[in-house]
């Protein structure tokens, strides 16, 4: 799908209709016009906002937000767990609503990380527990538990009581119990929450190995936007109860890409007698070797030409930060660099990744934001400087 940011700006008033589902079939997951309010009057919260969505099978789609969103919601409010005001789910075709069995037969989910596993049953009994309350009688599904365990490295831990396993493997059998079954799409709130880094591996391995092999279609939440980025073919990204971007991560990514760069500059070490110019022809003072080394007549001369942001002198070295809008402008602004009598001794993208691009459409809201805050907001202003 072709994205412009036309089309993230129309999603925002048109509830993120979709329409890529192959004729015929019933995608995976259809949400349509979810909302949910709680409470009434003055005092109402609407949480949920006419959300629509579609999933194709074998799809994992990160479902992002700052805190008070409606990512919870929206997920409870699909689940049954929280009764929606208005809208429809389906799932493979069965609505919810209707043909509840059906529907949420196919459905596994972890909502509360280790907390909905029986800690005083081993690992193996309490998959046999959610694989029998969800109609599947446990040997017919012991192979699918024991790749499930060695998939998440809980092999060895398969007959010790969960009361005994650390947070990070509690967490992985919680989520082995919600795919304990033969589940054709997963809701995971939070997966890797607190996992240390081995763990969080595992269970990333995991969930894109479900989805390539098992075809199987997967929703999950995360404050965490390297895994979002990492284990998601599409992220929804919520503010305000309402869907405002619903796109492939790259195609997102891209809709803010603004070709900024980082560049380090210093003077030029010799032939640099006499006047410099910038580009234009246009002389400029001539080079005094104990000035900064873009002296203020060049910082004009960048400021009135390119977007460029706030100059960092080190000693004989200036930093900025530029953004050009078009890659073909990139040329230019070295050609211009060299005649003003500088060398550039570093150049590096800085545009913007997901977490950039969730701060953007969220208002900056990054108070859940796990990611390295400093890169993304760097980038996120070179958006906005663009913008401007
Ligand atoms: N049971 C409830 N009663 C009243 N208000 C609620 C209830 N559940 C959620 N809300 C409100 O609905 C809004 C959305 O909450 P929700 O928990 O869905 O957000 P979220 O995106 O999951 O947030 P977080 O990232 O903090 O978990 C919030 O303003 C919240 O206070």
């Amino acid at each position: 799908m072709t994205t412009t940011p036309e089309r993230v700006a129309d999603e925002r008033e048109d509830g993120a209709e979709r329409d890529d589902a192959p004729a015929g079939s019933d995608p995976a997951l259809a949400v349509r016009g979810l909302s949910k309010t709680f409470g009434d009057g003055e005092a109402a919260v609407r949480a949920v906002d006419d959300v629509s969505l579609d999933v194709e099978s074998g799809t994992v789609v990160g479902v992002l937000g700052p805190n008070g969103a409606g990512k919870t919601t929206l997920i409870k409010s699909i689940l049954g767990l929280v009764v929606a005001d208005e809208g429809d789910v389906r799932v493979a075709g069965a609505d919810v609503y209707d043909d509840p069995r059906p529907a949420y037969g196919r459905v596994g989910a972890m909502l509360e990380g280790a907390r909905n596993v029986y800690w005083r049953l081993t690992v193996r009994e309490n998959l046999e527990y959610f694989a029998a309350i969800g109609g599947e009688s446990p040997s017919a599904v012991g192979d699918r538990h024991d790749a499930l365990l060695e998939q998440l490295s809980l092999a060895g831990k398969a007959d010790e009581t969960v009361n005994d396993l650390s947070r990070g493997q509690k967490q992985k059998v919680s989520l082995a119990c919600a795919l304990a079954r033969n589940v054709e799409v997963a809701f995971l709130d939070e997966p890797t929450l607190g996992l240390d880094v081995e763990s969080s591996v595992d269970l990333r391995r995991e969930i894109r190995r479900l989805a390539d092999q098992e075809d199987m279609t997967i929703v999950l939440s995360s404050h965490d936007m390297d895994v979002v980025q990492e284990v998601c073919d599409r992220v929804v990204i919520m503010a305000d109860g309402e869907v405002v971007a619903d796109d492939p991560v790259a195609d997102l990514v891209d809709v803010f890409r603004t070709f900024a760069y980082r560049v380090v500059v210093g003077r030029t070490a010799a032939g640099t007698d006499g006047d410099a110019t910038l580009g234009d022809g246009t002389a400029t003072e001539a080079v005094d070797r104990n000035a900064d080394p873009v002296d203020e007549d060049i910082r004009e001369r960048l400021h009135e030409t390119y977007d460029v942001d706030e100059f960092e002198d080190r000693g004989d070295r200036t930093a900025f930060e530029v953004s050009l809008g078009d890659p073909e402008r990139f040329y230019d602004l070295m050609d211009a660099l060299r005649a003003a009598d500088l060398t550039v001794y570093e150049v590096e993208s800085v545009d913007p990744d997901l977490e950039a691009v969730f701060l953007e459409l969220t208002d900056g809201d990054e108070s859940d934001s796990v990611a390295d805050a400093g890169e993304s907001e760097r980038a996120a202003r070179a958006h906005r400087g663009d913008r401007a």
